[in-house]
């Protein structure tokens, strides 16, 4: 294939689209009657953090053990931050962070929204760009913010920066995240894994609360 082709086929296949062709439609792009996102009025004061959502999720349960321990704060507007250290057993190449484990901290951070607009939703699509490698042992600088909503769908972006909150933007995503009901997970999930979150009264509270929106 010529690279000629290849760029053009970019452009105009919808199967190979890229985020970054920004002047091009994608079902990332909010509808034209797409609503600002907006903060809930008890979502967290910029600066706290939020908690796990679930103690063994890989994201940021502090109970599971191979997961990543993303600990995410609040931020301004519908926003929110987070660092990731890169570790050995992150490594994809020698040295440097696997790209699947990067794509599963955006999903982290940009899944982390939820807390800010009291709303459950799980990842539809996810969308990542890889700028530049990221070397074990660095510390990656996540910030995630809602753009839009349009019914169930709420879209979202995020970035990842090495060595800093200002340093060099290595890792990007876009999401499309879509709202359930606690009930997705009681239907979907396993048995033994549904009972015994069930049976922690604070997650049942907070995903019973996340569902009445003022
Ligand atoms: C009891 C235990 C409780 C435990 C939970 C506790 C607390 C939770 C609280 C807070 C959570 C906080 C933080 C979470 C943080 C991080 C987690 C990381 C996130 C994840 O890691 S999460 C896992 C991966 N994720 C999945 O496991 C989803 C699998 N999937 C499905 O479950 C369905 O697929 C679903 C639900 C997505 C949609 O299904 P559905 O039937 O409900 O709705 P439908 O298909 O009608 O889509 C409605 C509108 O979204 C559009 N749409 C849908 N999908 C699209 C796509 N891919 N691209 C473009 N547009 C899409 C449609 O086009 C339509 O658009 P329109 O309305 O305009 O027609």
């Amino acid at each position: 294939m010529s690279p000629a082709w290849h760029a053009r086929d970019r452009l105009t296949d919808p199967a190979v689209r890229s985020a970054s062709v920004s002047a091009t439609k994608t079902s990332l792009t909010p509808p034209d009657d797409a609503v600002p996102p907006v903060r809930h009025p008890d979502a967290p004061a910029p600066g706290e953090p939020l908690g796990a959502h679930y103690a063994q999720c890989f994201g940021c349960g502090t109970e599971q053990p191979h997961g990543l321990h993303l600990d995410a704060r609040a931020g301004e507007g519908v926003s929110v931050t987070a660092e990731f250290t890169v570790r050995p057993e992150h490594q994809g190449a020698p040295g440097l962070a696997h790209g699947g484990l990067l794509a599963t901290a955006m999903d982290e951070i940009l899944g982390s929204l939820n807390w800010l607009m009291h709303t459950i939703s799980v990842t539809g699509r996810l969308e990542t760009d890889f700028l530049q490698p990221v070397p074990v042992d660095s510390v990656l600088h996540l910030t995630a913010r809602a753009t839009a909503r349009h019914g169930r769908k709420i879209y979202c972006t995020a970035t990842g920066r090495v060595g800093g909150p200002d340093g060099p933007l290595a890792v990007r995503a876009d999401a499309l995240f879509v709202e359930v009901k606690v009930e997705h997970f009681v239907d979907h999930g396993r048995k033994d894994e549904i009972e015994a979150a069930m049976a922690d009264p604070d997650t049942v509270r907070r995903a019973r609360a996340f569902e009445v929106n003022p």
